[in-house]
């Protein structure tokens, strides 16, 4: 049989296996072929029993009856039985084939479901399409109103051009038509019909190419939109910057002059063009006149570090009308005082003072070798860089002195001569008002600086000689007993600096040719005294031995197994080794720099000229009391001391008598530059406006700088009156003010020019650069004053 029914027990429900009707057919027709087949053979044999039967019969009549009866087999039985057969094969293909009639209605079902299914998804698919449909009309409608509203746009422009020329056509002439909105307009409208097209047909035709179709349909409307718009805002930046009446104008001629085929596009980038042009023609010009400032700044400055030089000969040279007059005590400074608070005393510089200095700085270096002694090496603390703050490879004792100097320099330690920082670089300006410490020292002498040197030597040399090997972790500590090393040693090392000062001054004729062909082994020569060395060696020996020996409270104790926190030996060999040689190095460049400075070589030749004159004076009161030599004192007369600001006013020339440049508090900034830039002045006075034009203020380059380019303003629009210095900050000067007191007003204000001031009117302004050629005029005179007084002219 075909049908199969296995329990599927998996699934829990019963499964038929069928066979496929063509299967069923075909085993149908074997079967029937087989079956026929079976059919003859079975006839045939019983055609062949039948004739052996007959032929039996005939042969015995006995025989005939028994074998006849049992087998059956005459040909009306076998035709009878094969029909039943053909019967029952009958049945059993018509119930074949009405099940198979029965499962095929079942997968008709299947497949009418499956219909519904797909009706219901192709339904779905329809919404969507509609939704989008929807959609896009809402777009199209948004374009349309835009267009309508850039068109009503236009339209008004146009019209507005008109009434301005009636030459101008408007943009909807221009050449490029592509940009003009009634293109724009007219393609949109092809585009929406092809669009309706396709929306109506929607329906026929195939769905995935109608969705790319209106994809790439609604592209290219945006597009055309995003066209739209540029041009539009286009026009309105035009508009924005066509706000004057002015700039009207110049786009109504520009139209007029392209004969009526520029787009305002075009014409919009050609105004750009010219605006750009114009703001770097002004931007070149402010920087050149930027450049100018710069050079004259360049300028002053050398004039004010020459007049700087010239101004400590000066004051070097003229004692103040004090002494000249009441002929008092020579007022000199005492560098050992400097140690202490107050700078300015009536003792004499001197050797012999500096070494006593020197002696009391022995203390202090000693103490702090045998405070460092208390921590082993401890070198991760000075040789690692261990900063965790990213990008800074400092070792934990360079931090640390980086900051502790940082916070000195606030409260004003390297104000101090005596005092020089490790890290220059790191130096801010002190917080409080500094002391007023004495310039003993040529501003050249002054910026010797060996620090990096002590520092090397210290930290590759000197500790490893003096402390423990080893580490203790304790970095902190070690790098503050570090510190105060460094500081102890750097201050005695370049204490050599005023050592310089007072053996050059007291023996120059000894050290300039020494200097002036840079002998440097002749310049260490003359500064050496041996026998000063082996004293300081001995000394720094026994204090070494008397502050740093343990101290035991029980009498008798035997001197030999005396313990010493640094060995006293060690310090006198630091000393002969390392802190003298660097002091004479610092000697050395001190001496070699403030002579080489041409104030200097100045100052070395005037002192000779005074030896000449009058041998009689010590080196060491040539500077002090000089007052009492007629012949300086008839310098004096003629010198610095009596000139005034009305003599610099006269040497001025022209611009003295009143015809200084000045400005009105309402002037723009750029005006007043401008003005200064092409007179060549650093400044100019600021009148208030009016008939009385009576004075506000000044206005300086400066303020320029620190007022307009650093704060970003412009000084088109900032007027005058806004950055200048207000007359009542002005620091000023009459005409009879001497240019001594003008110089130390300039210094002291850090202000490079001074208006002068008379009977509440201003009469002039006098600068830093006129001052100073003032001062150089005088000084030359003063020279040839000199010579002609050497060469008999007295
Ligand atoms: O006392 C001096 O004359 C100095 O120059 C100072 C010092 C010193 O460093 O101690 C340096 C050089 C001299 O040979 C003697 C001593």
């Amino acid at each position: 049989m075909f049908l199969n029914s296995p329990m599927d027990g998996g699934a829990g429900c019963m499964r038929i296996r069928l066979p496929s009707p063509r299967r069923a057919m075909s085993r149908l027709f074997n079967s029937k072929e087989k079956i026929k087949e079976k059919k003859k053979a079975i006839v045939e044999s019983r055609m062949r029993d039948y004739g052996d039967s007959v032929r039996i019969k005939n042969l015995s009549e006995v025989d005939r009856h028994g074998v006849g009866q049992s087998t059956d087999s005459s040909p009306s039985t076998i035709n009878s039985e094969m029909k039943g057969r053909e019967l029952l094969f009958n049945i059993g293909v018509s119930c074949y084939l009405l099940h198979l009639i029965s499962t095929g209605r079942e997968e008709i079902h299947k497949i009418v479901d499956l219909r519904n299914d797909l009706e219901k998804l192709l339904e779905c698919q329809n919404d969507e399409m509609r939704q989008k449909h929807q959609e896009f009309i809402k777009i199209r409608d948004n374009i349309e109103k835009l267009l309508e509203f850039h068109n009503d746009e236009l339209r008004r422009k146009q019209e507005h051009c008109e009434t301005s020329s009636e030459v101008v056509d408007g943009p909807e002439s221009s050449t490029d038509h592509y940009h003009s909105p009634q293109f724009l307009d007219t393609s949109l409208m092809e585009r929406e019909g092809s669009l309706k097209h396709y929306v109506y047909k929607e329906e026929e035709e195939d769905f995935g190419e109608g969705m790319d179709q209106l994809e790439a349909e609604l592209e290219a409307e945006f597009e055309l939109l995003q066209i739209g718009q540029d041009h539009e805002s286009n026009y309105s930046k035009q508009l924005v910057c066509e706000d004057s009446e002015e700039m009207r104008f110049r786009y109504m001629s520009s139209l007029v002059e392209e004969q009526q085929g520029v787009c305002p596009y075009e014409l919009e980038r050609r105004l750009h063009e010219l605006m750009e042009t114009r703001q770097e023609e002004e931007i070149n010009e402010l920087q050149s006149a930027l450049e100018n400032a710069k050079k004259r700044l360049h300028v002053k400055e050398a004039e004010a570090s020459w007049w700087k030089d010239t101004a400590y000969i000066v004051s070097e040279h003229i004692p103040k009308p004090s002494r000249i007059t009441s002929n008092s005590q020579t007022r000199c400074y005492s560098l050992s005082s400097m140690s202490s608070v107050v700078v300015e005393s009536d003792v004499q510089l001197s050797l012999d003072s500096i070494r006593e200095s020197l002696i009391r700085q022995e203390d202090t270096v000693v103490f702090s070798l045998i405070e460092r002694a208390k921590f082993p090496l401890n070198s991760p603390a000075f040789e690692e860089p261990r900063c965790l703050d990213s990008g800074n490879s400092s070792s934990l004792t360079e931090f640390f002195v980086r900051e502790i100097e940082t916070i000195q320099a606030k409260v004003g330690r390297y104000a101090n001569p005596e005092e020089n920082p490790f890290f220059l670089d790191n130096i801010p300006h002190s917080v409080f008002p500094s002391h007023k410490y004495p310039q003993v020292l040529y501003s050249k002498a002054s910026s010797v600086n060996i620090n990096k040197r002590i520092w090397d030597v210290y930290f590759k040399e000197l500790l490893p000689l003096f402390v423990k090997p080893g580490d203790d972790g304790n970095y902190a500590s070690t790098a503050a007993s570090d510190l105060a090393c460094l500081q102890a040693i750097s201050r005695r090392i370049h204490y050599g600096k005023f050592v310089a000062e007072v053996k050059f001054r007291d023996a120059p004729h000894d050290y300039e040719p020494a200097i002036r062909s840079k002998d440097t082994e002749a310049l260490m020569k003359l500064l050496t005294f041996e026998k000063v060395e082996e004293m300081v060696k001995k000394r720094v020996e026994k204090k070494a031995e008397t502050f740093g020996q343990e101290v035991k409270c029980v009498s008798g104790d035997d001197e030999s197994e005396k313990k010493y926190k640094v060995k006293p030996s060690l310090v006198s060999r630091i000393y002969g080794e390392w802190l003298i040689p660097l002091t004479k190095d610092v000697e050395m460049q001190a001496a070699i720099r403030s002579f080489v400075s041409g104030g200097n070589v100045v100052k070395a030749s005037l002192l000779q000229h005074l030896r000449v004159i009058n041998p009689a004076i010590q080196p060491s009161s040539v500077f002090c009391t000089r007052s009492e030599s007629t012949q300086t004192s008839r310098m004096e007369e003629h010198g610095f001391e009596s000139t005034t600001i009305s003599d610099v006013m006269k040497a001025k020339g022209k611009s003295a008598d009143g015809s200084w440049l000045w400005c009105t508090t309402d002037d723009t900034v750029y005006d007043a530059v401008k003005s200064m830039t092409q007179h060549n002045v650093g400044a100019l006075v600021v009148v208030k406006p009016g008939e009385q034009q009576s004075l506000a203020g000044i206005i300086t380059e400066r303020d320029y700088l620190r007022k307009i380019i650093v704060q970003g303003r412009s000084s088109k629009s900032t007027k005058v009156g806004d950055i200048m210095t207000e007359e009542n900050k002005l620091i000023t000067v009459t005409p009879e003010t001497k240019v001594l007191r003008a110089m130390q007003l300039m210094t002291d204000n850090r202000i490079r020019h001074i208006p002068v001031i008379k009977d509440k009117g201003m009469v002039g302004m006098v600068s830093i650069g006129d001052v100073v050629r003032a001062v150089v005029t005088e000084h030359r005179e003063e020279l040839n004053r000199l010579n002609a007084f050497i060469q008999g002219g007295y």
